[in-house]
């Protein structure tokens, strides 16, 4: 224990496994002053540590302590448009509103006073990390990756790649994207902070050529560890017809960015709801992460991934609020919904399934789904995504060693949309706010040990209502 380490008593509630909650009434966690994860006890223990001369003791009383949500997916410059132009799918919508809004972007000026409001959003929701698409202007996307630094949100960012079949207005050659992300993953390594990192993001297979994707591919291989990649996979099936019409030499939709060399261990893909029994078996044997997106697959009508299949299978699976295909900025919202979308798939109402094509399924066997239960929804947010992210060493649930992302939850602030009542456990609390919860009952949002939820990100919130 260091000399100047804190105590933080409270009612501790985190995911050691999928579906296997921790709960310590009244335990404490002990937090270095270099912001990591000391030790975890339990109440019987606290009576001493508090004794201990040199430990700060910070008492939350009946306040919950949860890990910090880990949002796997979330494209920052769509917050401008957040919850409007929902009723097109995919590519329509595209057309339609995410390309002229992305391409403003190429204003240093707008952007900055976007990408404010949309960080400060989306910590003060309770993301302690975000896995951010930028858009495809280098300059902005360096603004990005300030901000995040500076409000000290841990952020994974990324220049989105695009040199095909992309509009006049929103469209880079070959050449320059592949010196911008260069220039891009310098100047995010530069900043020497282990919270931001960059990740290679090409949007998706249509908008990026085949030359485009090998160079991104030796671009994150030429580093050590690897650079991180993300992008969209097999969310629409007319985007799906479209990529098996660009790349008939590529087995599927997977393959083709296996072919490309951007499927390793430290790639992840958003929304996979269409992948087959062969594309999924590749994820897996690649270490390839899952996020889900369930609000943006019911928002533009992509379809509802058979999540329990993903897991049963062995594939590593986080959630992501996709804003804004997905209209929430909240992780609250992302992991509400991702038990809906499994309570569908489970009554038969999902994507239809491939069932057939796995070699444990024969004809007249189709597989029943357990949906998710809150805890391993909880999971999801929290450890899953830690672990598509690469950083399940660092993050996820309060094992020593990890570093302190957490949320200090108090169901009863004023104006709580959570009701306690008498005779309620811990667990009925923890419960009520996942369900009803919201960012007023985030009191404060620690990453790295240091509260981040501060009146200057309340300011920077306040600042866009002006
Ligand atoms: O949900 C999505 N949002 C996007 O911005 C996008 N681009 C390609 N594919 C996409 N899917
Ligand atoms: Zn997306």
């Amino acid at each position: 224990m260091d000399s100047q380490s804190t105590l933080y008593i409270g009612t501790i509630i985190h995911s050691l496994a999928l579906g296997k909650l921790e709960v310590l009434e009244k335990g404490a966690i002990v937090v270095g002053t270099n912001g990591v994860i000391e030790k975890v006890v339990e109440a019987a223990q606290v009576a001493t540590l508090k004794k201990s001369s040199s430990i700060n003791v910070v008492d939350l009383g009946h306040r919950l302590i949860i890990p910090g949500f880990v949002d796997g997916h979330v494209h920052a410059p769509q917050y401008s448009f957040v919850g409007t132009g929902m009723e097109l799918p995919l590519l329509d919508w595209l057309n339609k509103y995410t390309f002229p809004s992305e391409a403003k972007f190429k204003d240093p000026v707008y952007a900055r006073s976007q990408y404010r409001t949309a960080v400060a959003r989306f910590l003060t929701n309770g993301t302690t990390t975000a896995s951010y698409f930028a858009t495809i202007h280098l300059e902005s996307t360096k603004i990005l990756a300030d901000i995040v630094h500076e409000v000290g949100q841990r952020g994974i960012i990324g220049k989105v790649n695009m040199d095909r079949n992309s509009p006049d207005f929103l469209v880079e050659t070959t050449s320059q994207s592949i010196k911008d992300t260069k220039e891009f993953v310098a100047h995010v390594l530069g900043k020497r902070d282990p919270l931001v990192q960059p990740v290679i993001t090409p949007r998706f297979v249509p908008s990026t050529s085949s030359k485009l994707m090998t160079s991104l591919g030796e671009i994150s291989a030429s580093h050590d560890p690897k650079i991180r990649v993300q992008s969209h996979l097999s969310e629409n099936k007319n985007e799906i017809k479209w990529v098996g019409e660009m790349h008939p030499e590529c087995g599927s939709y997977a393959d083709v960015y296996n072919q490309h060399g951007l499927l390793h261990e430290r790639s992840y893909m958003a929304h996979c709801i269409w992948c087959s029994y062969g594309e999924r078996e590749l994820l897996r044997d690649k270490g390839v992460g899952i996020i889900h997106c369930p609000n943006s697959n019911f928002s533009l009508s992509s379809g509802a991934l058979n999540v329990r299949r993903m897991l049963d299978e062995g594939l590593k699976v986080g959630l992501g609020s996709d804003v804004a295909g997905g209209f929430s900025p909240s992780m609250l919202d992302a992991l509400r919904q991702s038990i809906t979308a499994s309570k569908m798939v489970s009554i038969g109402q999902g994507s239809d399934g491939d069932d057939l094509e796995s070699p444990t399924a024969g004809i007249g066997s189709i597989k029943q789904y357990e949906a998710l239960s809150y805890a391993e929804a909880f999971h999801l947010a929290t450890v899953g995504g830690a672990e598509c992210l690469s950083l399940g060493d660092t993050v996820g649930n309060f094992l020593p060693g990890k570093d302190f992302d957490a949320l200090i939850i108090d169901p009863k602030v004023e104006g709580s949309p959570v009701d306690v009542f008498e005779g309620d456990s811990s667990l009925d609390i923890f419960q009520r706010f996942l369900f009803l919860g919201d960012d007023r009952n985030i009191e404060q949002v620690f990453v790295a040990g240091k509260n981040r939820k501060t009146q200057k990100l309340r300011d920077m919130l306040a600042a866009s209502l002006k």
